[in-house]
């Protein structure tokens, strides 16, 4: 039954080889026109706080780029993000990404020094219950621009390399992946400004490393920890000697991952953020009806005949 089987995807999979080296050669120069496309569609992404460029292809990187105000988060940023997440999630161009800051630092969290963030925060009304009102609605924007990296369904690689304070703990943790470099420190700095951190930080960081008696302390105490201390809890998965090192990290395995099924990987995604926030019979739920449709993908074919002749898939764009 086994050796039928490999049989037919072995036929199936030089039939389907054929057609890969045909439609291989119409694809290239697609390619051509793609790779144009995709290096002046970057003018698409077109934001002040966030520089956005194609390292390489289906690669997206996303720089936040105030290094002089070493990455604070000011208002701008807070509306940039959920827009260029946004349409990262729509660009068939992109099937990952990869964060990191610019400058001296990762980031220095929120802008402490933006007006407008304080207004839309601490209004102009006098009555507390209105106050609250207006609260209720501008909180929940604030947790959108990073809730808007997590529901993009391209996997996100953070590199983060020396400081990464506050809103920029809540903000990796949206991420899929996290790199940083030996200098790199982390804080969750906002009992130190009278917050109670709540734009992700204590949804999402106690289910990645697994450790509530840890999260509790480094949330109650604001005590800075080290890359190493990072790693061995879970936030990170590797440290790299330097910035340049973990860029070049952090490109390898974006590309990757992107050269495997993105029907795959954004399948993968969507179904593991389900999963962690839903039983395990919800989830596996969850998975077979996503995967009622999904592998019906002509990927599927493509991704095994590739497996069985030893040679490369190539998969159209999603
Ligand atoms: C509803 C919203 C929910 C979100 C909540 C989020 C909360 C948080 O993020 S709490 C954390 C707030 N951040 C901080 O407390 C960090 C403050 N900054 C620092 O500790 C240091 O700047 C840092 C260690 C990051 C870097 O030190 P370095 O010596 O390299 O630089 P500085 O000389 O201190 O700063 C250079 C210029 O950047 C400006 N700057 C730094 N951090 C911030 C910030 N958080 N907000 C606004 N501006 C910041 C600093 O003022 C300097 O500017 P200039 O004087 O014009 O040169």
């Amino acid at each position: 039954m086994l050796v039928s089987l490999r049989t037919s995807l072995r036929l199936l999979g030089r039939e389907a080889s054929r057609f890969l080296v045909t439609s291989n050669l119409e694809k290239r120069s697609l390619n051509l026109c793609a790779n144009a496309i995709s290096s002046s569609s970057n003018s698409g992404y077109d934001f002040k706080t966030l520089k956005v460029e194609t390292p390489a292809d289906f690669v997206k990187h996303v720089e936040i780029n105030r290094p002089n105000k070493r990455n604070a988060m000011n208002a701008n940023f807070w509306r940039e993000m959920v827009e260029c997440f946004n349409q990262l999630a729509k660009d068939e161009d992109c099937r990952v990404v990869i964060l990191s800051g610019a400058g001296k630092v990762f980031t220095a969290g929120l802008d402490l020094t933006d007006g407008e963030i304080f207004q839309s925060l601490v209004m102009s009304e006098t009555d507390c219950s209105r106050k609250a009102f207006k609260m209720a609605k501008s909180i929940p924007k604030f947790q959108d621009s990073f809730t808007a990296i997590e529901n993009c369904p391209k996997p996100v690689i953070a590199a983060v390399h020396s400081a990464c304070i506050g809103g920029g703990i809540d903000m990796i943790s949206a991420c899929d992946i996290r790199y940083c470099t030996q200098d790199a420190w982390f804080q969750i700095k906002e009992v130190d400004l009278g917050l109670a951190a709540d734009v992700g930080t204590l949804q999402r960081f106690p289910k990645i490393v697994g450790n509530d008696s840890l999260t509790r302390e480094l949330t109650y105490t604001a005590r800075k920890f080290s890359s190493e201390e990072a790693e061995s809890i879970g936030f990170v998965s590797r440290i790299l000697k330097d910035k340049d090192q973990m860029m070049k990290q952090a490109l390898g395995m974006a590309t990757n991952i992107a050269s495997k099924s993105p029907v795959a990987v954004q399948g993968s995604k969507v179904n593991l953020v389900y999963s962690r926030d839903h039983s395990v019979s919800e989830g596996l739920d969850y998975n077979a009806k996503w995967n009622m449709v999904m592998l019906q993908s002509e990927d599927v074919m493509k991704a095994a005949s590739a497996t069985l002749n030893k040679t490369k898939a190539v998969f159209s764009k999603l």
